[in-house]
């Protein structure tokens, strides 16, 4: 292969990756809109040892196991900040619906009282 195509192929290989690390991150999201309605951590090391032992058997290299693992360290770091953000615009949606509604529960009593 000449380094043109070589490129190209990296190009598509790239393009690929992307796609599945987006799959990965909704999929990580959905973990972390079912983490809130039953008050789970958004961190958990003991399933994030499992995802490192899973990647490190299937890895058939040339990547060595310990880049691997760093790679990954950075796309988990990602993945939690992600569903933080995610839970934070949650519950900030659901502060101003309660907000929203006390304003009006709260509101029509104190006109009444004028
Ligand atoms: C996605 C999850 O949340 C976090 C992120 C993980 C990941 O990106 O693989 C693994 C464990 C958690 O710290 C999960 O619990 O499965």
């Amino acid at each position: 292969m000449t380094l043109e195509e070589l490129r190209e192929r990296i190009d598509i290989l790239d393009r690929q990756l992307v796609d599945l690390l987006n799959e990965r991150a909704s999929a990580a999201q959905m973990v972390g809109h079912l983490k809130a309605a039953t008050s789970l951590p958004v961190y958990e090391p003991n399933r994030e040892k499992l995802v490192y032992a899973n990647v490190r058997a299937a890895n058939r290299g040339p990547l060595p196991d310990i880049e691997l693992t760093h790679i990954y360290e950075r796309i988990i770091d990602v993945m939690r900040a992600l569903q933080r953000n995610e839970l934070a615009s949650e519950r900030h949606a659901q502060e101003m619906a309660k907000l929203a509604a006390g304003q009006t529960g709260a509101q029509a009593p104190e006109t009444e009282k004028q």
